[in-house]
């Protein structure tokens, strides 16, 4: 493939056939989500959100049902108007420009393509409202369309496509307009599985050839954790954690991030001892272990909820584990988990990677359980 070095504000290497998108040089900033507030009525939807994008960054809001994902992605859409803050788009306020003046890109999931227009069309509507000339937006429709490898279906209705099909027409009409930022909103929802990863691989591979700022709603951790360069993961219209997936996964700074992403056992306890972002706990269930402590300074004495996940464990016959009896083992394919219950009563999970030959142990078998390693549970204040 070839590629040319674009120049003016903003050089960057495109691929042969991709049109030139954002306003910013890359690693600069794209878009800022300033101190965003909005309330329905009475009601706060998202509150003093602060989000700073940088250029060329693909990054998903994440979170529960109703945490207010899709009003952030509305308001920096400009279909609401939020009720405090500000949305930078690149060096522009744009708070007072309506959606069809930010000159953002949005695929919905439900494609919204015109129904009754063809394929080509659609494409090229954006750049024919906005005055690009017939020739021009000819070209860069046939571009498009075999960019997203549709180019042999120029002619066709929507409804003679594919869910998949209808996909790439949404990605390609929706780049036409030369956007400065990309916005999906549960972009493969509706798709099934087996689509839906082809298109996650296809949609990450275009904004990278692209370097094109992107912001996707998604409720799927798994589809923000492999295709976000950073998430932004919300709890009640709060943003809960804002970094890259290791770091969510790794290194999460609230209960609710570490729970709602990939799952954790939750073990009470007490701390023995506490310095800056750690402490010694000894766990109710029996063993003492070493903890980070990312939320809250803890003190001694302070009851705790202590999280590990199950792949962090092991079950063990090692004097530093903790006594546990197996309450149901559950073959897993490559991985076996074990749940099992401790002397306190507390219920844990322990997923271990599955050997050729290995037996599960029968309900009822007294075992000791420890973590791989040290530092690898979290410590929180006790709800
Ligand atoms: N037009 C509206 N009027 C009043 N309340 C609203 C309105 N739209 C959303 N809400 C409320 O605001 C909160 C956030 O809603 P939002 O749709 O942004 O959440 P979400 O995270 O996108 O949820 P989902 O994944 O279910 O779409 C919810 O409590 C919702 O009930």
């Amino acid at each position: 493939m070839a590629y040319h070095l674009l120049r003016g504000d903003h050089a960057r290497w495109m691929p042969d056939g991709m049109m030139q998108t954002g306003t910013q040089s890359e690693g600069g900033r794209a878009l800022v989500v300033d101190g965003v507030t909005h309330r329905y009525g009475s009601s706060t939807a998202v509150e003093n959100i602060n989000l700073d994008i940088r250029s060329g960054e693909l990054v998903a809001l994440l979170g529960p049902s109703g945490c207010g994902k899709t009003t952030l992605l509305r308001i920096i859409a400009g279909f609401i108007r939020q009720t405090e803050g500000r949305i930078i788009l690149g060096d522009e306020v744009v708070d007072d420009l309506g959606p069809n003046r930010r000159r953002i890109g949005i695929v919905f999931q439900n494609y919204a393509l015109f129904p009754h227009l063809s394929i080509a069309e659609n494409v090229a509507y954006g750049p024919a409202a906005q005055g690009v000339s017939k020739a021009e937006r000819e070209a860069e429709t046939k571009r498009l369309l075999d960019l997203v490898k549709l180019g042999h279906l120029a002619d066709r209705l929507p409804r003679q496509l594919s869910g998949g099909q209808q996909q790439r027409v949404a990605l390609a009409r929706a780049l036409a307009i030369k956007p400065r930022i990309l916005l999906l909103d549960e972009p493969f929802a509706a798709l099934d599985k087996n689509l839906r990863l082809d298109m996650q691989i296809e949609i990450k591979r275009l904004q990278r050839l692209s370097g094109i700022t992107t912001v996707m709603v998604t409720h799927d951790q798994e589809e923000a954790l492999s295709m976000a360069d950073r998430v932004a993961v919300l709890s009640q219209g709060r943003l809960e954690q804002f970094a890259s997936p290791t770091d969510i996964y790794d290194r999460p700074e609230s209960l609710f991030v570490n729970t709602f992403v990939g799952s954790a056992n939750q073990l009470a306890g007490q701390v023995l001892s506490a310095e800056a972002g750690g402490a010694i706990i000894r766990l109710d269930a029996g063993a003492e272990l070493r903890a980070r402590t990312p939320s809250s300074p803890l003190v001694a004495g302070q009851r705790c909820t202590v999280c590990l996940r199950p792949e962090h464990l092991e079950i063990a016959d090692d004097p530093s584990g903790f006594a546990a009896v197996v309450e149901m083992g559950l073959p897993l394919g490559p991985t076996v988990v074990h749940e099992v219950r401790g002397a306190d009563g507390a219920g844990i999970k322990v997923s271990e990677p599955r050997r050729a030959g290995t037996a599960l142990l029968a309900t009822g078998t007294p075992v000791r359980v420890r973590p791989l390693s040290a530092d690898l549970a979290t410590a929180y204040p006790a709800a």
